[in-house]
């Protein structure tokens, strides 16, 4: 059953959403494991979506120990067709300003020995991913953060987000590295979320909350966590809003994505010959095509 076509994953700063009503927290298992957290199940001006925190409520998992794909599952089983994540991020331009919003296109993964995919066991499928973002649901996005005209708020469209391990923060030779790869913006959450969201059928895109310029710019001093969070409280009361403004549209318009088909011509093992323990677990994922 379809308990909800929208899923909002709320990043550091985002540990809930006040304007949620008619609110029911699911605990969900999963093959893959449990989700950082609860679901929360509620409307946003009637429209049901589900909520996560990524890092859990108190914040209490670190980027490499997400369960990203027990998250992106649970969303699934929910019904979820369409994921908004919102993000802090580290800004690798100077035109790119704290608190700024970003609607980023791309990624660059600086990640190591993370599990970015649900396929093994007997099945293997190649997802396409050179737009590894939805363009017509960040285009959604950025709508909505354009049409609120929130004061001192500049919006960018596209851009690269690098993708790092953490905890620690970059060097400042890592950081310029990505300065002289044309990246926009860093964080260490987003790319497996997309890659997996992909290979569940469900369209996703991120409303990146600039907090920071790292550690690169010689008139600001270095990222630290009193630094991000200082700027993400200024920018949580927008990011709901934002949120709540992309939901109306998604509810009213929602767009066609490439990712609800993207394991239509991805799947190279014979169906018949994946092992049965196999399927069973991927079923939620492989619904349309067992
Ligand atoms: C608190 S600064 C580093 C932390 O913030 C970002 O998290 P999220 O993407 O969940 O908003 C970044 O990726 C790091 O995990
Ligand atoms: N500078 C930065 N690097 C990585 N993740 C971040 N999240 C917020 N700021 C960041």
């Amino acid at each position: 059953m379809t308990e909800a076509k929208i899923g909002i994953i709320g990043g550091s700063g985002l540990y809930k959403m006040d304007a949620l009503k008619d609110i029911k927290e699911v605990h969900i298992e999963t093959p893959f494991g449990s989700p950082s957290d609860a679901l929360i199940l509620g409307t946003l001006d009637e429209v049901k979506v589900a909520f996560l925190a990524r890092h859990g409520r108190n914040h209490t998992l670190l980027p490499t120990e997400l369960p990203f794909r027990a998250n992106i599952y649970a969303m699934k089983k929910l019904g979820v067709e369409y994921i908004i994540s919102a993000s802090a991020v580290g800004s690798l331009k100077e035109e790119v300003k704290p608190l700024d919003m970003v609607v980023p296109d791309q990624f660059i993964d600086r990640t190591r020995n993370r599990i970015s995919t649900f396929f093994g066991e007997g099945i293997v499928a190649h997802i396409t991913f050179g737009e590894p973002i939805c363009k017509n649901l960040a285009q959604v996005v950025a709508d909505a953060i354009a049409s609120l005209n929130l004061p001192d708020v500049n919006l960018h469209r596209g851009g690269i987000y690098v993708c790092m391990e953490g905890p620690a923060f970059s060097t400042k030779a890592e950081s310029n590295l990505y300065r002289s790869w044309d990246a926009t913006i860093i964080g260490m959450t987003n790319l497996q979320e997309a890659k997996l969201a992909r290979e569940a059928e469900i369209a996703y895109a991120t409303m990146a909350l600039v907090t920071d310029y790292d550690c690169w710019h010689p008139d600001h001093d270095n990222v630290t966590v009193e630094m991000v969070v200082a700027n993400l409280h200024s920018n949580a009361v927008n990011a709901q809003k934002v949120i709540q403004e992309a939901v109306r549209q998604l509810s009213t318009n929602p767009p066609k994505s490439e990712a609800h088909s993207a394991l239509k011509y991805a799947i190279l093992t014979r169906l018949d010959s994946v092992p049965a323990i196999t399927k069973q677990k991927l079923a939620v994922i492989l619904q349309k095509y067992i």
